[in-house]
């Protein structure tokens, strides 16, 4: 049986109360009300992230139990040895609130950054605009809309966002890219020690002096990158994930710290209302969407890989087994399942929208574009009618073209939290 436990409405509820119903065998969680004038901001927008992970699924309640539909937000579970277990939204919400904290003082991490001189890595004179300038190619090669969108940022801005990018391309490919079957974990120790050497000033090679320079410049911390390697690990080992909490914790590994990075370069506009904290949250979320999103198009792909992303539990719920993913039939129990996928998917977009807005203006274009152009996947599986397992969902070339001025004119909207409290 499941019990639900509505701490706004029971704010006496003992930990004897709960721990009680866990020893008993009940599965217990905890939930709470999001009260948008809470006094306490700090919490008030933890439950509106904790909130996304089951707001979804419609899930039938249980009696007694709170629609999973309704804005009520499960943050803490209860084991049946009446022990709290820490959510991964909790965890990774602990990495906002630090990175939120950085970027507020202007520091920077500690050890103190030794900026990259030309002489110490014994780049080429120009070297650090060649390497710069590197990064952009790639990035080019790579991702051709998302470079395009990032000719609007001032230079300073643009070349950072290349060197991260690369980097984190970079990363990727030692799990994804053609070398990926000699990929061991002790590789991946390597490429940390890399990133040690390059956030101490010492870097490898050129493109690694780009971000090297980059960390020096912007308050960036090192935690996110860390964390991306955290994920390439766990991609080495697991190929299943059993519910939400384990998928979230791969997407923030893998493209929430992607969000993370990108901040303190991009910038909050200066007549930003919004806390840093909300606009780290807004971030994080668009990572999860476009990883959601990029699990959900390529589900056959990765099922001839062997690898299944989606939460073990919910396929389960929904009478799916790996066999029905194997053998690849779209079927109705599939597409309701993908169904309550895509309305997940779309929550975290909604989430990161909030935050777009409050990031300085230059960098709002790339940033719509690519939630645009991302979230249009969605749209695209569903009009494959959630044959997800043979057909590729892909943006046609003029839905990306007209993506783009659509973006353009969000991207000069003003912040949110302006527009808020202006009415
Ligand atoms: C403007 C912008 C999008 C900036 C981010 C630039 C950047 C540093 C991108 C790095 C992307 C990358 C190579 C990540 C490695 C891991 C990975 C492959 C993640 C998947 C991306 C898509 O990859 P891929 O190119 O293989 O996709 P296709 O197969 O070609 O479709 C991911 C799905 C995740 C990428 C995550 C982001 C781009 C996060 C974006 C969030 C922000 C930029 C924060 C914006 C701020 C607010 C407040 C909303």
């Amino acid at each position: 049986m499941a019990i639900t436990l509505l701490r706004a409405a029971s704010p006496g509820l003992s930990d004897a109360v709960v721990r009680d119903a866990a020893a008993a065998g009940h599965h217990v969680s905890l939930h709470c009300s999001y009260l948008p004038n809470n006094s306490n901001k700090r919490k008030s927008k933890r439950w509106i992230l904790c909130s996304l992970k089951y707001a979804c699924l419609g899930v039938d309640p249980g009696p007694g139990e709170i629609a999973r539909t309704s804005p009520v937000y499960s943050s803490l579970t209860v084991s049946p040895a009446g022990e709290a277990i820490i959510t991964s939204e909790q965890k990774v919400y602990d990495v906002v609130l630090k990175q939120a904290a950085l970027l507020k003082r202007q520091l920077r991490p500690q050890p103190q950054v030794i900026p990259v001189t030309s002489k110490e890595l014994e780049l080429p004179r120009n070297g650090l605009k060649q390497a710069y300038d590197r990064c952009g190619e790639i990035c080019e090669e790579y991702a051709k809309t998302f470079y395009l969108g990032t000719m609007l940022m001032t230079e300073e801005r643009r070349r950072a966002i290349w060197a991260i990018y690369v980097w984190c391309r970079r990363t990727d490919e030692l799990v994804d890219g053609p070398n990926a079957s000699h990929i061991t974990p002790s590789a991946l120790d390597r490429w940390e020690k890399r990133l040690d050497d390059l956030f101490t000033g010492r870097p490898y090679d050129m493109l690694d002096a780009a971000l090297s320079d980059t960390i020096s410049k912007f308050p960036i911390d090192i935690q996110p990158f860390r964390d991306m390697i955290e994920g390439m690990r766990s991609d080495l080992r697991k190929t299943r994930y059993k519910n939400f909490d384990e998928l979230y914790m791969y997407c923030y590994y893998v493209a929430g710290t992607v969000g993370l990075m990108s901040v303190p370069v991009m910038g909050i506009a200066p007549e930003s209302k919004a806390t840093t904290e909300s606009v780290y949250s807004a971030a994080l979320a668009l990572g999860i969407a476009n990883q959601l999103t990029n699990i959900l198009r390529d589900v056959g792909e990765d099922a001839r890989r062997g690898r299944i992303y989606l939460p073990q539990d919910e396929l389960a719920e929904a009478g799916l087994t790996d066999e029905d993913i194997f053998n690849g039939v779209v079927t109705n129990k599939w597409r309701k399942f993908m169904k309550g996928q895509i309305k997940r998917a779309r929550m975290f977009f909604e989430e990161a929208e909030r935050g777009v807005t409050e990031l300085s203006q230059a960098s709002r274009w790339p940033v719509w574009a690519s939630l645009l152009l991302y979230r249009q996947i969605l749209d695209e599986i569903e009009a494959n009618d959630y044959n997800n397992f043979t057909k590729r969902a892909y943006v046609g070339k003029t839905k990306k073209l007209l993506a783009l001025p659509v973006a353009y004119g969000k991207s000069l909207l003003m912040p949110c939290s302006l527009r808020n409290t202006q009415n």
